[in-house]
């Protein structure tokens, strides 16, 4: 057996070598430069060893293979040149696994991401676990990259064009199964027969390259010049109205793949490498990696210092709506928790149910999961109109209507009817944690957990401790909320907590500009264009203008003036405009909308008494909400509603939609400079008045010339 730092290299009797990667101290294996050396030490040897039949590449860690390239060399490059260099060391080091004259197959089980999935495709052939852990993709587009080791080239060779493209312009993970499909991988096997499988297959020989599989229309999209050009134009229309062109990585993407396709496997390569150094070195990549640095810091935080979570072994909902049936689903799919749903009636339980079942359904469709996982997670799911069944939760979260004294009661129900450490947990949007808290026995298991919706896609949870609420209830929920897939963000306790609060005042500028005449859709457009992923007025329509209007007092009256709402919105309640709900809002709904198309409804502007009159620009549109969002964010953090720059960045992103290539409110500020947003600021003051006064906190740091970050 020959062992290098990282890699072993065991000669078995049937002759085939088995290399097993495993970093001393990482919990994961990453690729760094490092390697080159001792893969080329590890080839040098196989290559002398004549008797040798085949190879099996695996990792030797419990539950991952190879998650990519180490995010923080590609960090730590100076430039561009620095970069491309470990793209093409990889490049390298991946051609001579590929050219090996005996067969090399990878035995996959966990994670197998960016440059993990591109050593496996210089394998010739690849078998992967059906275990749920195991995942491949090319997820460097989400770091503003591009995969930079032979993704580019090796993918759509592999799978097809098209697939690929998918795959790599947006990052998504497949699960064996999928990739099977896809053609990605050869075999699917259960983990305790993983090495066995790849041994036989090694065992076989090496197996012919193959075109994809392509049925008929796929032949004539991708073995056409005229073909593919459809397939490039397709993709690049529909990437740039994605994107809106403010991310630069997508475009280097087509551009690299078609260079491979027209002109071949090393022109290709060297494209690759090139633009790998160039997207490293730009200001969205160096954002967006500190979106991984900032979520991977927060997995290992309690939310309470060195309190210890409980262990979460059954949990409760209360109501089965939207929210409620959202949250029993996380906990069941993604927690593998049981969950208990009450609701006041059998078809707000039976809603819940169908809820997740339509979603487990759509998984199964896609091969996502199987019939077996979908029938598990559906079993952890009950419900029932009392309270039976409750006495075991350990945590009980609250869905139920936004009324203090309803939810108070449910505090004082649950205390009689669950354990006395039972943690209750209100899912409310606006009401103080610490009122609902008032009358309770325990509030120190009183806690806040806000969930956005649609629950089972929005990534972000907001736990709102009160001032009574204790440590390990913090902790615990913070671990639930984990388990959920939900990226937790602990604020303190106060009027629209910190997401609502910052999204409150973006509305509300949104809807001062609407007022002054510019068109409904030029809103939209301008804050897509900025990067939100829809526009302010959409999202009017989409939350409930009647609910913004009952949150907006509530801020008002805890915050200040700043908050409150146009009076002529009003009008729209009087109209019956709710939006989308009630397909009255904003928008045309229902039978009144065209199809396919999103169309005003125009009699909104007579309601509001509006006479369009277009003055602005969609700059002028965007940086008028945005910046009361940039300004609102500071006085949050300046008030300690939220415990860090990173912990407002990551809840802006994940909770709003606030530009990822932006890295967030405090990351958009470094980039402006703090002097210069205050100097708009005062500018729109003097205009518009005191809903414009920069943040104290801002103020003092544009004075200094401080950054929110190193
Ligand atoms: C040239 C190439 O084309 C370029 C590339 O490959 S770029 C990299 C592409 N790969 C990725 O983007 C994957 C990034 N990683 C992930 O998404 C997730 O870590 C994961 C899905 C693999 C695992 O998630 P999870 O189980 O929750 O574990 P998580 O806490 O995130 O990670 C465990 C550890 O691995 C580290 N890690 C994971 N992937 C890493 C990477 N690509 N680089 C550096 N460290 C990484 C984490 O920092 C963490 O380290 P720590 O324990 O010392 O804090």
């Amino acid at each position: 057996m020959t062992t290098t730092n990282s890699f072993s290299l065991q000669i078995r009797d049937d002759l085939i070598g088995v290399i097993t990667m495993d970093i001393a101290g990482e919990s994961m294996n990453v690729l760094k430069a490092a390697f080159a050396d001792e893969i080329s030490s590890l080839l040098s040897e196989i290559k002398a060893n004549s008797q040798l039949k085949g190879l099996v590449f695996i990792s030797g860690k419990p539950d991952s293979f190879i998650a990519g390239a180490d995010i923080s060399m590609l960090d730590n490059c100076n430039s561009a040149e620095e970069a491309e260099a470990i793209g093409r060391m990889g490049q390298q080091m991946f051609s001579q696994l590929e050219q090996l004259n005996i067969p090399l197959v990878a035995a996959i089980h966990g994670p197998c991401l960016g440059g993990g999935l591109e050593l496996a495709l210089a394998c010739h052939a690849r078998v992967a676990t059906s275990d749920t852990k195991t995942v491949l993709g090319l997820p460097e587009v989400q770091l503003g990259l591009l995969p930079g080791s032979g993704g580019t080239q090796r993918l759509p060779r592999l799978v097809g064009l098209q697939k690929a493209l998918d795959m790599i312009l947006t990052g998504k993970q497949l699960r064996a199964t999928q990739a099977k499909k896809a053609g990605l991988v050869d075999e699917v096997v259960a983990q305790s027969i993983l090495l066995d499988a790849a041994v036989k297959r090694a065992l076989k020989g090496k197996p012919q390259r193959e075109q994809p599989r392509l049925n008929f229309m796929g032949k004539v999209l991708e073995r056409t010049s005229f073909g593919r050009n459809i397939v490039f134009n397709q993709a690049r229309k529909q990437t740039l109205k994605k994107t809106q062109g403010n991310y630069p990585a997508p475009l280097k993407i087509l551009d690299v793949i078609k260079t491979g396709v027209d002109s071949g496997m090393q022109a290709g390569l060297d494209a690759e490498a090139k633009a790998f150094g160039q997207l490293c070195m730009t200001k969205e990549s160096a954002a967006l990696r500190s979106l991984f640095f900032a979520t991977t810091q927060m997995k290992k935080e309690t939310g309470a210092g060195d309190t210890k979570p409980n262990k979460v072994r059954k949990a409760a909902v209360l109501g089965g709506g939207l929210m409620g049936g959202g949250i029993a689903n996380v906990t069941a799919t993604k927690a593998g928790i049981p969950v208990r749903i009450k609701d006041i009636n059998e078809q707000g339980i039976s809603n819940a149910l169908k809820y997740s079942y339509s979603l487990l359904q759509k998984k199964f469709k896609r091969r996502f999961i199987s019939k077996a996982e979908m029938q598990k997670q559906l079993l952890l799911m009950t419900g029932s109109t009392d309270y039976s069944g409750f006495h075991d939760a350990d945590i009980v979260v609250e869905a139920v209507f936004e009324d203090l004294s309803l939810k108070q009661q449910m505090v004082a129900d649950i205390e009689q009817h669950c354990g006395e450490n039972t943690i209750f947990a209100s899912n409310t949007s606006s009401l103080p944690i610490g009122q609902i808290a008032a009358k309770a026995a325990r509030p120190e298991n009183v806690i806040g957990l806000h969930y956005f919706s649609p629950v089972d896609k929005m990534p972000l949870v907001e736990v709102i401790s009160h001032a009574g609420t204790s440590a390990q209830t913090i902790a615990t929920t913070v671990a639930f909320a984990r388990k959920q897939g939900k990226t937790p963000i602990v604020v303190k306790d106060c009027a629209g907590f910190y997401v609502n609060r910052i999204l409150a005042l973006y509305m509300n500028e949104a809807a001062s500009i609407l007022l002054e005449g510019e068109p409904v859709e030029k809103i939209d457009q301008a804050l897509v264009k900025f990067g939100f992923p829809v526009g302010p007025v959409t999202l009017l329509d989409e939350v409930g203008i009647d609910v913004g209007a009952k949150i907006s007092p509530i801020l008002t009256s805890e915050l200040g003036e700043r908050f409150a709402a146009p009076a002529a919105f009003d009008k729209l309640l009087a109209d019956g405009r709710k939006g989308k709900k009630v397909e009255k809002g904003f928008y045309l709904y229902g039978n009144a909308a065209k199809k396919g198309k999103k169309q005003v409804d125009d009699s909104v502007y007579t309601v509001l008494g509006v006479t369009c009159a277009p003055r602005l620009n969609s700059d002028e549109i965007s940086s008028r909400c945005v910046v009361q969002m940039l300004n609102e964010a500071v006085r949050a953090l300046d008030e300690g509603i939220i415990a860090s720059a990173r912990d407002g960045d990551i809840g802006a992103i994940f909770g709003i939609g606030f530009p990822p290539f932006l890295g967030g409110p405090f990351r958009y500020i470094d980039q402006l400079g703090a002097a210069t947003l205050v100097a708009q600021l005062r500018n729109l003051e003097s205009r518009f008045g005191s809903r414009f006064t920069p943040a104290p906190l801002l103020v003092s740091m544009a004075e200094q010339q401080q950054r929110f970050y190193p």
